[in-house]
């Protein structure tokens, strides 16, 4: 859905973070444009997670704003962020399922503490997610009895139960094997086409989250270059992602560049 003409649902301009004498974002500018996946990329160690934790309002740049649907977080008291919030959903590497609670209870927890929902309106929700994740058998079950990729389904239900307008996701498929990453791809794909929500992802997981991304924004010495279609930045004239593109991808065919409709038939 690349459409130059969409509303903005998250703008980083001039953003600017230092830890001690480390300044790991120089002027860090990006568009997140409204429903479509945003891919952040580079090198370990490059602050693509601090980028995330300023758009989530969880860190406040030293200088520069950032924009949620207009709004500047860095201006907002406690109540107005926990609104904005409401509107987040989030999906990190370590999913961290509460091991003492079910998989509904634990899809269900952020209806059940922040919102005036009713039990059955949870049941329904919940239920509708778990069977969105291919997971409908499993409510009754604790983490510890679900394999690594079962545990993500359950942290994409939970991320999405709020009926986010953007989703972030830090490292998604981490520490799970070609088929599991396959399976979570295709399950972001279906719940994006039919929630319509925008998402930021940063990935390491370079070509394959090309095939899901509507723009690829490449991280490099505190700033961003690209921000692109996918078939743009492999193409790109610029030498730095150039390099990039050459160093974890080798050379691109055109085969390659149609492969990415793969998960729009699945
Ligand atoms: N709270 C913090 N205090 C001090 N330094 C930090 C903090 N958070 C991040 N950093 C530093 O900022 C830099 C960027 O970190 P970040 O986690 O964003 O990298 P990344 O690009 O996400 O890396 P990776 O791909 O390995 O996850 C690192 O040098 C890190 O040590």
């Amino acid at each position: 859905m690349s459409q130059e003409n969409t509303k903005i649902a998250i703008e980083m301009i001039d953003v600017e973070r230092s830890f001690g004498r480390q300044q790991v974002l120089k002027k860090v500018n990006l568009v997140v444009r409204e429903g479509t996946t945003t891919v952040i990329v580079g090198p370990s160690g490059q602050g693509k997670s601090v980028i995330l934790k300023h758009m989530l309002g969880l860190m406040k740049p030293d200088s520069g704003q950032v924009m949620v649907y207009g709004q500047d977080l860095s201006r907002m008291n406690k109540r107005q962020m926990k609104e904005v919030r409401k509107d987040f959903g989030v999906l990190f590497q370590n999913v961290a399922l509460f091991d003492s609670m079910t998989v509904f209870d634990n899809v269900a927890l952020p209806l059940r503490e922040r919102t005036d929902a009713s039990e059955a309106e949870i049941r329904d929700n919940v239920e509708e997610k778990l069977r969105l994740m291919d997971l409908a058998d499993m409510g009754g079950k604790f983490p510890a009895q679900l394999s690594g990729g079962m545990k993500k389904r359950v942290g994409l239900a939970r991320a999405l139960v709020m009926k986010p307008r953007i989703v972030f996701f830090d490292e998604p498929t981490t520490g799970l094997d070609v088929s599991k990453s396959n399976e979570i791809y295709r399950l972001f794909h279906k719940t994006q086409e039919k929630l319509k929500y925008s998402a930021v992802i940063v990935s390491h997981d370079v070509p394959k989250i090309f095939k899901l991304a509507d723009y690829v924004a490449l991280i490099h010495d505190g700033r961003i270059l690209g921000n692109m279609s996918p078939e743009q930045f492999q193409l790109s004239d610029n030498p730095i992602i150039r390099d990039f593109v050459e160093e974890t991808m080798g050379p691109i065919y055109s085969s390659e560049r149609e492969e990415r409709f793969f998960y729009e038939k699945v």
